[in-house]
Formats: C-alpha cells, structure tokens, sequence
C-alpha cells in the first residue's frame, strides 16, 4: 500500500509537499526499465547565443495537446498504458487531475535541468505538478524568486512523488544540478493539466 502521509515543506509562498513511498522499492526498478524501453526519449536541441545545442538530458511529452516548454515545441502524443496507470496513482494520491506527462531521462551525474519555473501560459496560474521519480537518487534545488528566503534542497529517491502548487511557480524556482557523484540513470515524469 502506498504512504498517503506528505511531507509538506515549511517555504513561504509555496506549496510543495512528497510522498515518499508512492511506489516500493521493487515496483519501481520494475517501472524505471519499462519506462526506459516503452517511451520514445529523444534529445531535443535547442539554440542558445545563435548555435543550436542538445539539452542534457533525454525527454519526451504525452499529453492530449502540443506544449511549449523552454522555447522547445512538443506535438500531442497519446499516454502509453503505463503512463496513464502512473498518471491514475498520481492522481489518487494529490487529489488533482492531470491529462499530460512531461518525461525527463537523466543519462548520467552530467544530466540536468537548469533553474526555472512550470509558468508556461498552458498550465494556468496556480498548476498544480506531480512529479514522479524512478531510478538513481538526484537532489531537486528549490530557489525563491526573490532572494527573500533560502533556498533548500530535496533528495528525491525512486518512487517518491512531488508535488508543487498553490503560488510556488510564482515565487520558486527549481533544478536539477548536475554532480560529480555518480548518480546512475534516473526517469522523472511530471504530470500536469495543460489548457489550450
Ligand atoms: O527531474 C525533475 O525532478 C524535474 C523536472 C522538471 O522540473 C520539469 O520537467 O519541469
Ligand atoms: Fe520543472
């Protein structure tokens, strides 16, 4: 059975709050490899300073509608079978509802994703996101906007669900650092409600 007790953490301005045994141990080994085979993860390139480069890290979008993210456009794809079971999970446990995934493969420590907030026009104000992590632990960086307060880091460990909303896009930012720690490979799925 999985923990419906979240932790909430205590930042002003936010509403962030994990579920730390979503899924066991073994269920999600047995998830990360289906995930890993199952989706069509692509390494996107973006242009920066007028040169095109690959984002590090490998990712792909299903959802009922395109999405915009970073400058990168993604078309409509349909969830597979297992998305919309973990998608069904996430759900239950939030009490949201979400019709998209925005997949992340992190290859290796030198994967990331640098600091920024899910603020994009098709979330609306307020998204709520559910974010599931499977594979090698990585520390999740929460910045305020502001500077007013410190920031403050999360250890996301396989089968543990975040969730962010309320006003925390508003005034938060977040990322996924790279290390110099050997990380191995880590899948995150982050269910949201797009509105087009
Ligand atoms: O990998 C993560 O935990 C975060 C991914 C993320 O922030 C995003 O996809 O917007
Ligand atoms: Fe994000």
């Amino acid at each position: 059975m999985p923990d419906t007790n979240p932790i909430q953490y205590p930042a002003p301005q936010a509403d962030i709050s994990c579920f730390p045994h979503a899924y066991s141990a073994t269920e999600s080994a047995e998830i990360f490899e289906q995930l890993k085979t199952d989706l069509d993860w692509q390494q996107a390139q973006i242009s920066l300073h007028g040169r095109t480069v690959p984002i590090p890290r490998l990712q792909q979008w299903y959802g009922d509608s395109p999405y915009t993210y970073s400058r990168l456009h993604m078309p409509a794809r349909p969830m597979t079978p297992l998305l919309s079971r973990l998608k069904d999970r996430a759900e239950h446990l939030t009490g949201f509802t979400y019709n998209s995934a925005l997949c992340n493969l992190y290859r290796h420590e030198r994967d990331s994703v640098a600091w920024h907030a899910d603020d994009e026009a098709e979330l609306g104000i307020n998204p709520a996101i559910a974010s599931l992590s499977f594979g090698g632990d990585r520390i999740f960086q929460f910045k305020p906007k502001s500077g007013a307060t410190l920031p403050f880091d999360i250890n996301l460990k396989a089968g543990t669900l975040l969730l962010m909303k309320g006003e925390t896009q508003h005034y938060w930012l977040h990322q996924i650092p790279k290390t110099n720690k050997p990380t191995g490979e880590r899948i995150c799925l982050t269910f949201r409600m797009t509105y087009s």
